[in-house]
């Protein structure tokens, strides 16, 4: 029980005992309590034996001191050595619980949705993974051998004092019901308090990381004057929370914690002590007996107290565990049906689709067919729901209703690897392993040689710029790594599609490059990537997809029109006016001179 609400932490119980996530290593960590257990007994044997020595020196002045003394110096010696036995003990359980955790939840991870890790969030899910596993480390390494000598301490101290002397005994142990009663008065709002605390805290660190994070942004557009202010708002609640939580525990924490150590335990013993003695109700040399073990009781406490800091800790931590290993996993299909795609179609039936929380559908009643070694383009306004049906083919969610089909085989009863292995996917937001540029490229399969690697960057427009960089393939890049531009990772990102080879291919084309040159690179790299294969291309801009088999316009979740380029600009719908605008902007782009000359009425929609 701690004043400082960074130490005394306990916010609302999440209902969750530390003991049943620590199944997997119980056996070594009730080894390691009654190490701890035993080396509290030999401890306090030791100074029984001092008060017994001095209980006899003083009754018999003759008496021999070696026998107790000996004893006390043997009981010293096996209580150290039980005890560096107890941290061991539950040092090694707090690794073996740390991997078990971590394996435990990668696996978990690898199997919820991809929509759900990135709802999430990458820091949210690594917080749990990195932090929260180490807090159950410290629970476990510190707080298991503790437990054992909070528990078992006082309770041998009352004993031996009961035995010494019953009055002396029951005056300390008021002191302590006394210190304890002032203690929980203290934390009665606690509960509450605790979580306002920790509420307020993240949104300290939420606020540090908005803050460093738009660092750029924040530099370029307003000074730091907005997010800065967050950040302070965020510290000012912080303040408030922790002021009033001093204020509130105030005296009676203050009042708890003195009453709590030897001192007072101490004073009571020695002032009583001193009465009984002028009685001639109690010998000196008991009472100094009673003197020496007495004091060891209050300190006694001081264990249990940090242990309810640690266990309130670890309840958050195990929560948020738990929060994570109860999220639904994605239904595999039964064992032993193992469908194989039967060609490299894809196919929508009635795809309806809703993203959770969400009121209206994003997809709904959706129906195509891409067939075979044919390119398909998805097209239509922002928001329109381009992007969600590229997700929905690798299962980032599974449709509300109706079926997704690759060759002929619904997505729901493939084995994920099976999947993976018919279909590869480009998405925009390319993401680079902290690792060689050669290592990313084969990514999963590390087993291809250097040949094939070059030949697939080369392929992908992106051998050159590799070359010209300082260690070529070698170069690491990701965080901390070198430095590459959106252009030249998407490059590395189709290289590493193009060694894939797979039949299937779902790209969410890039919306912005960084040079015409780096965009003719990436045109290039794509038709390289794309040859031979079925396609289905979410198109950002309406320029690449004039030679599509099929062209899918959607609007607000809704298959709106269906056919080729020139048959739809025919048709003269949907596609024909977002074609035009289109190709007002570009001309618009071609300089302030267009703009003046052929300035665009203003357009009804914008192609995404
Ligand atoms: N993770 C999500 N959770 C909830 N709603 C989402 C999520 N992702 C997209 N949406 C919503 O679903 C609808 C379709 O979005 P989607 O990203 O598929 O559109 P899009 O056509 O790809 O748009 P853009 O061209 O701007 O990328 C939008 O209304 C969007 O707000």
């Amino acid at each position: 029980m701690n004043t400082d609400p960074d130490q005394s932490s306990g916010a609302a119980p999440v209902g969750t005992s530390p003991w049943a996530v620590m199944r997997p290593v119980r056996g070594q960590i009730s080894f390691a309590m009654l190490l701890s257990a035993l080396s509290t007994f030999f401890a306090l044997s030791a100074l029984g034996l001092l008060a017994w020595l001095v209980h006899g020196l003083v009754e018999d002045t003759d008496a021999s001191p070696w026998t107790a003394l000996l004893g006390a110096i043997g009981c010293t010696a096996v209580a150290y050595v039980l005890r560096v036995q107890a941290f061991l003990q539950s040092h090694s359980a707090a690794f073996r619980l740390e991997q078990v955790l971590r394996t435990r939840l990668s696996q978990h991870m690898a199997r919820i949705s991809l929509g759900e890790a990135q709802h999430l969030g990458a820091g949210a899910l690594a917080k749990v993974m990195q932090d929260d596993v180490k807090e159950l480390h410290v629970f476990v390494a510190d707080s298991t051998p503790l437990y054992a000598r909070a528990y078992v301490a006082p309770v041998l101290t009352l004993v031996a004092l009961l035995w010494l002397d019953w009055r002396l005994a029951l005056g300390a142990l008021a002191v302590l019901v006394f210190g304890f009663m002032a203690m929980n008065l203290a934390m009665r709002n606690r509960g509450e308090l605790s979580r306002r605390y920790h509420l307020a805290r993240e949104q300290v660190g939420a606020a540090v990381i908005e803050f460093v994070q738009a660092m750029p942004v924040v530099r370029t557009f307003d000074s730091g004057h907005a997010t800065f202010g967050r950040y302070q708002h965020a510290l000012v609640e912080y303040l408030d929370i922790v002021t009033r939580w001093y204020r509130e525990a105030g005296l009676s924490a203050r009042l708890g914690l003195a009453v709590l150590n030897p001192l007072p335990t101490l004073v009571v013993l020695l002032w009583c002590g001193v009465l009984l003695v002028w009685q001639d109700t109690l010998s000196f040399s008991t009472w100094l007996a009673v003197l020496l073990v007495g004091t060891g009781m209050a300190e006694a406490m001081m264990p249990l107290m940090s242990l309810m800091h640690l266990v309130d800790k670890a309840k958050l931590s195990i929560g948020r565990i738990e929060q994570i290993e109860g999220l639904p996993v994605l239904p595999l299909p039964e064992q032993g049906r193992d469908p194989l795609a039967g060609d490299t179609s894809v196919t929508f039936e009635a795809v309806e689709f809703r993203y959770e929380g969400s009121e209206s559908a994003a997809l709904s009643g959706l129906d195509f067919r891409v067939e075979p070694g044919t390119v398909t383009a998805l097209v239509g306004p922002s928001g329109a729901g381009k992007t969600t049906v590229a997700r929905l083919i690798p299962r980032f969610w599974d449709v509300s209703s109706g079926r997704i089909l690759v060759g002929g085989v619904d997505v729901r009863e493939m084995r994920p690897e099976i999947l993976m292995h018919q279909v590869a996917f480009v998405f925009q937001d390319t993401f680079l392993f902290a690792s060689s540029i050669a290592d990313n490229i084969r990514l999963g399969m590390p087993e291809v040689d250097m040949d094939a690697v070059v030949a697939a960057a080369r392929a992908a427009q992106a051998h050159d710029f590799i070359m010209a960089l300082p260690q070529g393939y070698d170069t690491q890049v990701g965080e901390r790594g070198l430095f590459l531009s959106g252009g030249q990772r998407q490059r590395i990102t189709i290289a590493r599609a193009i060694l894939q080879d797979r039949p299937i291919l779902v790209l969410d084309e890039a919306t912005a490059f960084a040079d015409p040159e780096n965009e003719a690179a990436l045109v290039r790299a794509l038709s390289h990537l794309m040859r031979g294969k079925t396609v289905i291309l979410v198109a950002h801009r309406l320029s690449t997809i004039r030679d599509a088999d099929q062209i899918l316009v959607l609007d607000r979740g809704r298959l709106v029109e269906r056919g080729r380029h020139h048959e739809l600009l025919e048709h003269d719908g949907r596609y024909a006016r977002l074609w035009r605008s289109y190709t007002q902007a570009q001309q618009w782009a071609l300089g302030a001179h267009a703009v003046e000359e052929q300035a665009p009425t203003a357009s009804e929609e914008t192609p995404a």
